[in-house]
């Protein structure tokens, strides 16, 4: 690394972000991954079979293998609380000031705990580390697997509602995730508007892969108030008018993950990611990681990325990082403070 290099690599690191878009699963550490590794040796895991390192490349249907496989070493409740400290530790250490996580409540058939314990674990982890002073503020996103359909994503939304009432305002919405080639949004969409009528907010995984055109017209007039990846959306890759229309009328902030699309292949290259596109428009985008420990990454890597491959100014890179404050799900009151902190922490970090 050259001096310059150093120097650009220091400035993402201090420079405070914000995390809009992390699923906690797959944001697991190497180093957490081995304690997990070497918990459960009868699973017979190997680290490759939970992370795509750089230059590596898979099918999206080959990602969501490796979430089985990282499911089987993260299924009790210990687990869950040890992977969600650590992974808060890691964005805190990255320089991310604001953080909204986000997680699947699996049958408890799969885990051996209820949906509702492994929610309060996930709580219990964002308490201790607030006890800790780690330097973070986290809330919280309950996630729908879109492939247990309706019925459980009913259920879910039912017990996110019971818990935005009793966690402290600590989860704030809800998430809507997994596979996007199975099943249908407009099944869903019962569960959604009940979850947007009690307070809920809506971070919803939209136009992933092509083809589901009409399924994002449909969700689009909820409206989510976020759109994950929204990588099909344009007309010049077989999205439409209507559908950019709709985002950008209703001004839907875009959650935009570089590395996780080109390492999962619905964006060939990263000059080619549709950030771009949505950046060029100065509609809000929101600089994301998905997932940290799948796809190798962290969120200051992915801002050096978004700068050295469009072009932007470290004064653009600020306001970018800005930027993601007000899309995020925090009340009023958060907002003000991670302001504040940008504000201060402004003159050291920009020169
Ligand atoms: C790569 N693009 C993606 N597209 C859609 N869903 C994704 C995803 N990456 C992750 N997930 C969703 O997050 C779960 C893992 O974290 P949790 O167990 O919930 O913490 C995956 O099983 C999938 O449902
Ligand atoms: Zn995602």
């Amino acid at each position: 690394m050259t001096e310059m290099d150093r120097e650009a690599d220091l400035f993402y690191r201090q420079l405070p972000k914000v995390e809009l878009h992390a699923h906690l699963n797959g944001s697991v550490s190497f180093e957490t991954m081995e304690k997990l590794i070497a918990r459960k040796p009868h699973l017979n895991i190997k680290h490759s079979m939970t992370a795509i390192r750089n230059g590596q490349h898979r099918t999206l249907d080959e990602c969501f293998q490796v979430f089985k496989v990282i499911h089987q070493l993260v299924d009790s409740e210990e687990d869950i609380l040890m992977v969600a400290k650590a992974v808060i530790q890691e964005f805190a250490a990255d320089g991310v000031k604001y953080l909204e996580l986000r997680s699947t409540p699996r049958e408890e058939t799969k885990t051996g705990l209820s949906k509702r314990r492994y929610i309060e674990s996930a709580i219990e982890a964002i308490r201790q580390c607030k006890q800790e002073d780690v330097d973070i503020e986290v809330r919280f996103l309950v996630a729908i697997d879109r492939r247990n359909g309706p019925e459980v994503a009913m259920e879910t939304v039912k017990l996110a509602e019971d818990f935005m009432l009793s966690s402290d305002g600590l989860i704030v919405g809800l998430d809507l995730s997994g596979d996007p080639t199975v099943g249908h949004g407009k099944d869903l969409l019962p569960a959604l508007q009940r979850a947007k009528n009690c307070g809920l907010k809506l971070a919803l995984h939209l136009s992933e892969i092509p083809s589901q055109k009409e399924e994002s017209e449909l969700l689009l007039d909820l409206p989510p108030d976020r759109i994950g990846h929204g990588t099909f959306l344009h007309p010049e890759v077989g999205g439409s008018d209507s559908l950019v229309d709709k985002v950008c009328k209703q001004n839907i902030p875009i959650e935009l993950c570089l590395t996780s699309n080109v390492k999962g292949q619905t964006v060939p290259s990263y000059d080619k990611h549709h950030f771009q596109y949505w950046y060029e428009r100065g509609h809000p985008c929101v600089l994301c990681t998905d997932d940290k420990g799948v796809f190798c990454t962290d969120l200051s890597q992915e801002y050096q990325l978004a700068a050295s491959t469009f072009g932007l100014s470290q004064e653009a890179v600020w306001h970018l990082s800005q930027q993601a404050i007000q899309c995020s799900f925090a009340p009023e009151a958060v907002k003000q403070q991670l302001e504040q902190k940008w504000a201060e922490l402004r003159p050291r970090v920009l020169n």
